[in-house]
């Protein structure tokens, strides 16, 4: 039984979530109102960056990608394994 819910645990903490949305739509507002509970000062993200997030006892990886227009053909490559 301890090994069912050990399993679960684990693929809740893999878990990846991906946020996509055009320039300033407020993707970063997002993640770090999640992460900190508070809005935040932001600047337009350059590349991506990611953080770990624990959100009513579930801790997910969140990744928060620049929207850039010369970005964008990247985002195919950050679909994958991504929920
Ligand atoms: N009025 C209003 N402004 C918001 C909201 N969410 C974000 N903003 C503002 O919109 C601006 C851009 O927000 P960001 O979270 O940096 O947007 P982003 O989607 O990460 O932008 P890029 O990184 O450039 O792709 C900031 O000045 C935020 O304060 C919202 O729900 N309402
Ligand atoms: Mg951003």
């Amino acid at each position: 039984m301890g090994n069912i819910f050990e399993k679960l645990i684990k693929s809740l903490l893999e878990m990846r979530i991906l946020i996509l949305g055009l320039d300033t739509a407020g993707k970063t507002t997002i993640l770090y109102k999640l992460k900190l509970g508070e809005t935040v000062p932001t600047i337009p993200t350059v590349g991506f960056h990611s953080e770990m997030v624990e959100y009513k006892n579930i801790t997910f990886t969140v990744w928060d990608v620049g929207s850039h227009f010369k970005i964008r053909p990247l985002w195919q490559h950050i679909f994958q394994n991504t929920k």
